[in-house]
């Protein structure tokens, strides 16, 4: 397994926003978390990114427990994010957002690496280049490489946030709500995306959706929490099959789907 999420408890004061949530994805595998509003889906995600630690249990990657490695470490081991609200830089261009998320891959800090990039046609900055170009080819975004980002549609702008979310080329991205906000064309493109990077590039995908459509047709895997735990998991027709998921909650949902 990449992904070994055992017995991960998570509270805030009174509020438990995990329960003894325990799961594993494989290398190469689209897997969705899906759930209510509250049900704990963003903290989980949190956890695996190391913006929170868990009160209990243990997150291992490629068999490494990440207790004690920091956020802003983890995209060195090959772990890769994206945001539920949008977090470009607006006044940036869209090769300038991406380089950034590239920054992590330079010598220095983030700081130096910029200037580093600014001051010279230095071979490290060759090579980023040509690693943000292949994304910038990937995901179709050649017309839009020098636009400053805050002027692009919401559509463009979630491609670009995943664009520097895989600049790394991480093993495992993790995905909030990808598809949040965008009409049904800009969800059928985000959704190839997605699916090609997993299926080209061989990189695992965990990913928070709301749309059912989009994870039940995309997902290799679907795991169910509500109320911080988790109800089940399995494949996306396993999933719809249960019972507690169709009278619980996702009923009005699965019958849009369907
Ligand atoms: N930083 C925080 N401080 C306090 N409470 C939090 C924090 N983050 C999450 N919570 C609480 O933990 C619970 C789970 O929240 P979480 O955001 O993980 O749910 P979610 O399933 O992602 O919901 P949504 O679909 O609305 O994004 C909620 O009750 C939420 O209010």
């Amino acid at each position: 397994m990449l992904l070994d999420v055992e017995n991960v408890s998570l509270s805030f004061g009174g509020i438990q926003a995990l329960k003894d949530v325990s799961f594993s994805v494989k290398e190469a595998e689209l897997f969705s978390i899906i759930g209510p509003n509250g049900a704990g889906k963003t903290s989980m995600l949190n956890c695996i990114s190391g913006r929170y630690m868990p009160d209990s249990g243990d997150i291992r990657f490629k068999g490494r427990s990440l207790k004690g490695l920091k956020a802003n470490h983890r995209p060195d081991i090959g772990i890769g994010r994206t945001f539920q609200n949008l977090a470009l830089f607006d006044h940036m261009t869209v090769l300038e957002n991406i380089l950034v998320g590239r920054h992590h891959l330079m010598k220095n800090n983030f700081l130096t690496g910029m200037l580093y990039w600014i001051g010279g046609a230095q071979r490290e900055e060759l090579e980023h280049r040509r690693a943000v170009e292949d994304i910038i080819d990937f995901l179709e975004i050649q017309h839009i490489r020098n636009a400053v980002a805050g002027t692009l549609s919401y559509g463009l702008r979630k491609r670009v946030e995943l664009a520097r979310a895989v600049a790394l080329r991480p093993h495992l991205v993790l995905l909030d709500e990808p598809m949040a906000g965008m009409n049904m064309e800009e969800k059928e493109d985000m959704a190839r995306y997605i699916v090609d990077l997993n299926e080209e590039w061989g990189m695992t995908v965990v990913m928070i959706e709301h749309d059912m459509g989009v994870v039940m047709d995309i997902s290799h895997r679907v795991m169910v929490l509500d109320f911080g735990a988790k109800v089940v998991d399995g494949l996306p027709e396993e999933v719809m099959e249960n019972e507690h998921v169709k009278q619980a909650y996702l009923g009005a949902d699965l019958g849009e789907a369907a």
